[in-house]
């Protein structure tokens, strides 16, 4: 058991602050952050065989196939060398990508839950157009595409965990120090 990686899934719509509340629970926590959208855009930037494809997704909202999207996530932890554990942000997204770390990572790790953050809609697209990280993705039409897959495929794989118990639900329309304090707690009664 004790050299299995320990596992938490951060989901939640498109600008719900996943990567704001991971920064923090990785500070607290020890835990690595590892963002699945950060890796895609690093992969894209450097001169990888699928910078395209990944920029289509992107641009489309649509998710990247898990063969690529799980090879960067194991490269990253395998990377890391010792710590608490690892924040998986924004994964996974769809079936492709919860099938294809089934697959090839569930031996490999201890999933201890899915951080749920959750936020309206309107909130949500406010903070993504205000955002000014230069993504290529933070417009209407993009984001309009990215809650559309969010709502259609990625609300079931928080539903599959919440089926399972596995789900922590913590309301992110509030400040962020409210909601990490929330977090806070979760991860304490965790053991982390
Ligand atoms: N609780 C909050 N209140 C107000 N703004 C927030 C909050 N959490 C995050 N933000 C801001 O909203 C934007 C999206 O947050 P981010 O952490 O990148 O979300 P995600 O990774 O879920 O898309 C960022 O500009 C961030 O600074
Ligand atoms: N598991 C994933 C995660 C992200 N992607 C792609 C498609 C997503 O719309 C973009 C951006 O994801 P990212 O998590 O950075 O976006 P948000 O933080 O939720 O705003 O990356 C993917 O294809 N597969
Ligand atoms: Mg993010």
């Amino acid at each position: 058991m004790s050299n299995l990686y320990k596992v938490v899934f951060v989901l939640g719509p498109p600008g719900s602050g996943k990567g704001t509340q991971c920064a923090l629970i990785q500070k607290n926590f020890g835990l690595v952050h590892l963002s699945a959208g950060d890796l895609l855009r690093e992969e894209q930037e450097s001169k990888s065989q699928y910078g395209q494809l990944i920029a289509e997704h992107i641009r489309n909202g649509t998710i990247v196939p898990v063969a690529i999207t799980c090879a960067l996530l194991e490269n990253a932890m395998k990377a890391s060398g010792d710590c608490a554990g690892f924040l998986i942000d924004g994964f996974p997204r769809n079936q492709d990508n919860l099938d294809g770390w089934q697959k090839n990572m569930a031996d490999k790790v201890d999933v201890k839950f899915t951080l749920y953050l959750s936020c309206k809609v309107d909130v949500c697209v406010s903070r993504c157009l205000n955002r000014k990280q230069g993504r290529a993705d933070d417009n209407e039409e993009s984001l309009r595409k990215r809650i559309h897959t969010y709502n259609t495929q990625t609300y079931p794989i928080i539903e599959y965990y919440e089926k399972l118990g596995l789900v922590r639900e913590v309301a992110t329309c509030r400040d962020t120090d409210e909601v990490y304090t929330d977090i806070e707690k979760i991860f304490k009664e965790a053991g982390f």
